[in-house]
């Protein structure tokens, strides 16, 4: 039943799917990473705040300098995703794996809190995903095959509110989810469900999540994204916490399973850390027992994505400076649309390199509480006690609720009067609550509250019926279809030509969406930039192009303006041509050929070119440069005219030249590997000595085409160069 994912192969979609009534999650609960408290020796470095590696993955693009190491952070990271078709999001879920999330939230698709009853079959969703057992049955397996590549286990986590919460808290608990929000709160504030139908069916829902071992985590972060001025409701966020948080230890959720949300609540160009560091340290000092779930602010994410991910970062620093369990991740593109694939692997990767880079923070800085700091604590506390005291004044929470206490844009006890007011006798499913009667009994082996169990059944209530599907999966009733026509077989039927073939579009969150996106830069104002820019993009031959991204670089000067559209072709890759890759020689079979031939190279950075790094890594032997190999050479430094490169060629009767140009404006790398080919010609040594340039722009093709005999590009090594030298001077190259 298990899928076995191959990294060379793309997850095949039509085998998740197929015999999914049968399948059974692996496991309940929730999955901390491993190796969390203990020193972690990877590469050249000790990591203090890290968790096991992976088995396979992909490391920074600045690993390349530390030897591919790719430390995993001790915290969860998580990414959401929810394109809408869950078909797209389990390959997107993939991606985000190999990339370090090990926590994949599924948004759900726009209402579905309304929704009085569980879902059904796979229906697209709108803005999320709709959640319905089929969809979470096939996402938890492909999950499982995902965890098995990856070599970590994965939470999957979705949302269990709204009016069906506790139908759906059922399903999640038989389905093997592992991570659900649970807040009645949210309810009452943000979905106007009735207050008292949502603290009622928090406690079942909540009774099931604590069986199923589902990591909670609450709806606090809600209020920041809510408020006129998230940093305001900092002491209501702290109440918010408290409230759900003791409900939920009285229902029987453990502590170590109850997950603060935590989001910074401010952002540049507004001093965040002054606003944001003391309250994290104020909320860690009042819920130290519980689990922080530490998430990025979107209230404050614009179309900028370079903007949120410095944001980002810092919410980040906060974490390393106090403590994150879970680290969620958002989007850099949440302020522009549905995220796209590879922003959901920026958001998690921002999160990995940022806490590998913070890693021991701690140990080296200490929040001063004598300082600033410790102030504002203390008032962030004391406004927050003042702010409970007052709502067992007033007679409790819903009576707080009903003269809108909360998300009031004043810092408490400030009032503006603006905050969320809801009435106890209103909102949806208000009425829908009855008594029990005395004698009520429920056949079910997880209930919340009075359930008279008849004496014949010995205290196991779900005996009545035999067991429940809780303690017998085969009595849960799968359907896989509901809508003919808006189900996940039409759509894979539609895109039929895109599935195990050879053609392949552009895509950003479904397969073969063809959405491509494009950077300009236009000199003119930013209101012409936007229209000239989407005219840009139709001349591109794009359809459906909008602006998804502008910024003044000067109100007359120039405007930067990122555009999407959508390509209408389709590439076939059995017609690419795709040169054959350079297969290294062995380090011993160079090393021979060498002390039996040996090859003298002329090197030099040339033009007006200082950078060095590249090639004196690609010489010395420190970094595995041909001198390992046994090649001798002359290094003419940096800076160098191309006429004295050839000259020194001539002069020492070199084997080869070696170029690096890392500088590309005018093409000017083009132009001196050029030169340096006609010189060799005009100097009558062209078929006596073999031409190599190297540098982060060039390719092997440009290279070729510009009259070398061959280029290396970003990441080339020594013995990459060595290898060719050889291969080239037997003719085999
Ligand atoms: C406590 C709670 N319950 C339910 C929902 C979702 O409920 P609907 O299906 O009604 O949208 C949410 C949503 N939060 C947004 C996710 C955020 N990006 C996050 O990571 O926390 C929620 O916070």
């Amino acid at each position: 039943m298990t899928m076995k994912l191959e990294p060379n192969k793309r997850l095949d979609v039509k085998e998740l799917l197929k015999d999914l009534e049968n399948y059974r999650p692996k496991r309940r609960g929730w999955h901390w990473r491993e190796g969390r408290d203990k020193v972690h020796k990877i590469g050249d470095f000790e990591f203090h705040e890290a968790s096991e590696s992976l088995k396979n993955s992909v490391p920074l693009p600045g690993s390349r300098g530390f030897g591919y190491i790719d430390p995993q952070p001790d915290c969860v990271i998580t990414t959401e995703i929810a394109s809408g078709r869950f078909e797209d999001d389990v390959r997107r879920m993939r991606m985000s794996a190999w990339h370090g999330a090990d926590h994949l939230m599924v948004i759900r698709t726009a209402g579905q809190s309304h929704i009085d009853s569980l879902l059904e079959g796979t229906t697209q969703g709108i803005g999320g995903i709709a959640v319905t057992r089929k969809q979470v049955r096939a996402t938890r397996k492909a999950l499982d095959a995902i965890e098995e590549e990856v070599g970590r286990p994965i939470n999957f986590h979705s949302y269990i509110s709204g009016v069906a919460g506790p139908d759906i808290a059922v399903m999640f608990a038989e389905e093997g989810v592992n991570g659900a929000h649970q807040d009645p709160q949210y309810n009452v504030l943000y979905r106007n469900v009735n207050m008292v139908r949502s603290f009622v069916d928090a406690c079942e829902a909540k009774k099931i999540m604590a069986w199923a071992d589902i990591l909670q985590i609450d709806g606090a972060h809600n209020a920041n994204a809510t408020a006129m001025k998230a940093w305001k409701v900092r002491p209501e966020l702290m109440v918010q916490h408290a409230i759900n948080s003791i409900f939920s230890r009285k229902v029987g959720l453990k502590p170590e399973n109850i997950a603060l949300s935590t989001v910074p609540p401010s952002a540049p160009p507004a001093p965040c850390m002054r606003l944001d560091l003391p309250y994290a340290v104020a909320l860690r000092d009042f819920f130290s027992e519980y689990k922080m779930r530490a998430q990025q602010n979107t209230k404050y994410m614009e179309s900028d994505m370079k903007e949120a991910t410095v944001t980002h970062t810092l919410n980040l620093v906060i974490s390393r400076l106090t403590s994150a369990d879970i680290q969620s991740t958002i989007t850099p593109d949440e302020g522009r649309n549905v995220p796209w694939h590879y922003n959901n692997i920026a958001g998690t990767t921002t999160a990995k390199q940022a806490l590998n880079g913070m890693d021991g923070l701690r140990e080296m800085v200490k929040i001063d509480r004598d300082g600033p700091l410790g102030d504002v604590v203390r008032e962030l506390k004391e406004r927050a006690v003042l702010f409970m005291e007052e709502i067992l004044e007033v007679g409790g929470y819903f009576k707080a609720v009903e003269e809108g206490f909360f998300v009031d844009s004043g810092y408490y006890p400030e009032r503006n009067g603006d905050g969320i007011a809801r009435q106890a006798d209103g909102g949806i499913g208000c009425g829908m609550l009855f008594q029990r009667d005395p004698d009520y009994f429920a056949p079910v082996s997880v209930h919340y509250g009075n359930n008279c169990i008849p004496e014949e059944f010995d205290g196991k209530a779900s005996a009545a019926i035999g067991g429940d599907t809780f303690e017998d999966p085969s009595k849960i009733v799968f359907v896989d279809e509901l809508d003919e026509q808006d189900n996940v077989n039409v759509r894979l039927a539609e895109l039929d030509k895109y599935y195990e073939t050879n053609l392949i579009k552009p895509e950003v969150e479904w397969r073969a969406d063809g959405i491509v996106a494009v950077n300009l830069f236009l000199p003119v104002d930013e209101r012409t930039a936007e229209f000239a820019a989407i005219k840009c993009g139709e001349k591109m031959g794009l359809d459906e192009v909008t602006v998804v991204h502008k910024l003044a670089m000067h109100p007359s000067e120039g405007t930067y303006v990122e555009i999407k559209g959508k390509v209408n072709f389709d590439i076939n890759v059995d017609e690419l041509v795709i040169p054959e890759k350079e297969e290294t020689l062995s380090e011993e079979e160079i090393r021979a050929d060498i002390a039996e031939n040996p090859i003298f190279v002329v090197a030099a950075t040339v033009g007006q070119d200082e950078h060095s790094v590249g090639l004196k890594e690609t010489l010395d032997i420190k970094h595995g440069g041909i001198e390992k190999f046994g090649i001798k050479y002359l290094y003419l430094g940096t800076s160098c005219p191309v006429e004295k490169l050839v000259d020194a060629a001539i002069e020492t009767n070199a084997d080869a030249i070696l170029a690096s140009t890392i500088i590309t404006h005018d093409d000017v790398h083009i132009k001196n590997m050029k030169k340096i080919h006609e010189l060799c010609i005009e100097k009558g040594i062209r078929d006596k000595v073999i031409l190599a340039c190297g540098g982060t722009q060039v390719t092997n093709e440009i290279a070729k085409d510009s009259g070398m005999d061959a280029g290396f590009g970003r990441g080339s090594k020594g013995i990459d160069v060595a290898s060719f030298l050889v291969k080239f001077r037997r003719g085999q190259a």
